[in-house]
């Protein structure tokens, strides 16, 4: 079943990629802003779930305005394909705050702060988001001409796993504050770190999927794509709307 990765994380395309699975890439733009007191729950799911939605609408919209990303994924129709989303974020031990891309030095700092020599988790969201090309016949009841079929994406099933991992840090001190984010690896993560990268050096152990804390925990994602490929072929889908 054709897979296009909704994301612009290169961490998600290189794993992706690790997996040996032909996929599409494309990107969408949303606000990652929490809500004020929004669990990490809440949060994460509303990422996964917003960021599918804004890949539906894009592809649907280029599609009206004849630049069609579809001719480019030469998606077919009545042939369903995958659209994968995801959303990593930090959770400090109060299981409450998340941490999510620093806006700034001090918003890293105060961040590491609260993570260093102790544990904190990262939890990664991924949605499967299972949509099907379909010709709608738009006809307007109101009179008797009836417009032109269109060609929509119409979502058929979805569905969205949470993995989690502990990750331990060391004592981080100014001078290993100030060396890393003016290394600018800080800036794209959560947590404001990367422990694929020099953030390495801070991270004592883990309990859980490596991947995971990377941004896409692989094995889990691989059984869920898994799911929504049988799940069709078993006709146990049916369409949602
Ligand atoms: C904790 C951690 C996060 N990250 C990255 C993974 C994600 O790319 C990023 C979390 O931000 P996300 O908002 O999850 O992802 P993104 O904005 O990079 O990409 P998109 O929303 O388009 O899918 O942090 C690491 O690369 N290493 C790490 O150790």
């Amino acid at each position: 079943m054709d897979i296009i990765l909704a994301s612009g994380s290169p961490r998600r395309h290189e794993l992706l990629a690790a997996a040996q699975l032909e996929f599409s890439i494309m990107s969408v733009d949303i606000d990652e802003t929490p809500h004020d007191d929004e669990s990490p729950k809440d949060y994460i799911q509303r990422m996964v779930t917003t960021k599918a939605t804004a890949a539906v609408a894009k592809l649907n919209a280029d599609h009206q305005n004849n630049q069609s990303q579809l001719s480019t994924f030469s998606l077919a129709l009545n042939i369903p394909f995958i659209i994968l989303t995801a959303d990593t974020i930090g959770v400090l031990p109060d299981g409450k705050t998340v941490l999510v891309k620093p806006t700034d030095c001090n918003h890293a700092y105060s961040m590491w702060q609260r993570m260093s020599d102790k544990t904190h988790q990262v939890w990664t969201a991924v949605q499967a988001t299972q949509v099907i090309l379909t010709a709608i016949d738009k006809t307007n009841s109101n009179d008797s001409i009836s417009s032109v079929d269109t060609i929509e994406l119409q979502v058929i099933w979805q569905q969205q796993i949470i993995e989690r991992t502990d990750v331990s840090f060391v004592p981080l001190t100014p001078d290993m504050m100030a060396n890393y984010w003016n290394s600018g690896e800080p800036a794209d993560k959560a947590g404001g770190y990367g422990i694929q990268g020099l953030a390495a050096a801070w991270v004592t152990r883990i309990n859980g999927s490596y991947t995971n804390v990377v941004g896409l925990p692989l094995a889990q994602t691989l059984a869920l794509i898994n799911d929504a490929s049988n799940g069709y072929n078993n006709n146990k889908i049916k369409l949602i709307s």
